[in-house]
């Protein structure tokens, strides 16, 4: 089966900063693809390219099977773009706005209920009210609405959950996976790495490089080292004395512990005790299984 989106060897810079590196990756017909990564990262150089607004520089790249050059003005007419920033007209009614989406569409809203009726309906209380003055997550549910009123073969969805609550944050990827069921390929860019198990498979990106692609799982079989969960007493200080130990191989703040691998031979009680000599009390060191981002600190550490 053709590949909803393909991606070859895509570079883009802006003067001298390279935004992305030469990625390439296919996303198959009715996955949720992930592109997992920090601020800066290049996720939305990425999705501009393949939402046919930005050119790259260099590579090739097709959505539907059509060229993003060549054919921008189909794709346009088949993807649905929810951009970082709202995309909505703040001063007009959430009815408004989704008229609006829907006629530039050539469309109704009553031809694609169906599609939305359950992120909608939702928001459909307030249908005179101004986009502006709606909250957060009710905001992010009416982008989605005027993303999809066209019936899109491809969704892309550029950070859909930064600065929403974690209600409204689950809502979201509860709602991406009955999109999923109906036949829509789902792009969805995130920097929470604790998302990336709502992904068929994930692309992890750091400085306009994939460091990774795969499932979310198969990346976290791949960690393959042992990983300690470390806490105590003075725990910025202990990080630094953590990273001093010529056997940690590498350490981070991770919650209100540290995260640290530690080589092949080193033991708990050897760490235990280098860690009271070096003056640290209420010790815990507690063997842990990876997560994506300890994944994602490895891949970056390895691929400097
Ligand atoms: N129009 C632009 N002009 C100059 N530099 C840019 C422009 N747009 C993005 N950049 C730079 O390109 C790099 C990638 O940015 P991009 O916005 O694609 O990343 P991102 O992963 O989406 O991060 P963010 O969440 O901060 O937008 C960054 O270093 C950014 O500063």
């Amino acid at each position: 089966m053709a590949s909803a989106v393909t991606i070859r060897d895509l570079t883009k810079s802006y003067g001298r900063i390279e935004a992305l590196r030469g990625v390439s990756f296919d996303a198959q017909r009715g996955e949720i693809f992930g592109i997992i990564g920090p601020d800066g990262a290049g996720k939305t150089t990425l999705f501009r390219i393949l939402t046919t607004l930005l050119l790259p520089d260099s590579g090739r790249a097709t959505v539907d099977g059509l060229d993003v050059a060549a054919d921008y003005k189909q794709i346009r007419r088949r993807v649905g773009y929810m951009p970082g920033r709202f995309s909505l007209y703040q001063d007009m009614s959430v009815e408004e706005n989704l008229r609006f989406f829907a006629t530039l569409f050539g469309t109704t809203i009553e031809a694609n209920y169906d599609l939305i009726r359950d992120i909608y309906s939702q928001i459909e209380p307030f249908r005179t009210r101004r986009a502006g003055a709606l909250s957060g997550g009710m905001k992010q549910k009416l982008a989605l609405s005027c993303a999809l009123i066209h019936k899109p073969s491809v969704l892309f969805l550029d950070e859909p959950t930064t600065g929403v609550d974690p209600v409204s944050r689950k809502e979201l990827w509860e709602m991406l996976a009955k999109l999923r069921c109906q036949g829509i390929t789902i792009l969805v860019s995130t920097p929470y790495m604790d998302e990336a198990s709502r992904c068929d498979r994930i692309a992890l990106i750091r400085g306009g490089r994939f460091l990774d692609i795969d499932t979310p799982k198969r990346i976290i079989e791949k960690f393959g080292e042992r990983l300690w969960a470390v806490s105590g007493d003075r725990m910025p200080a202990m990080l630094k004395t953590l990273r001093r130990h010529p056997q940690i191989t590498s350490a981070f703040a991770f919650g209100d512990t540290h995260h640290a691998t530690p080589d092949a031979t080193l033991t708990e009680e050897q760490l235990a005790a280098y860690l009271t000599a070096e003056g640290y009390r209420n010790l815990r060191i507690e063997a842990i299984e990876p997560g994506i981002e300890d994944c994602y600190m490895k891949l970056d550490r390895t691929n400097e």
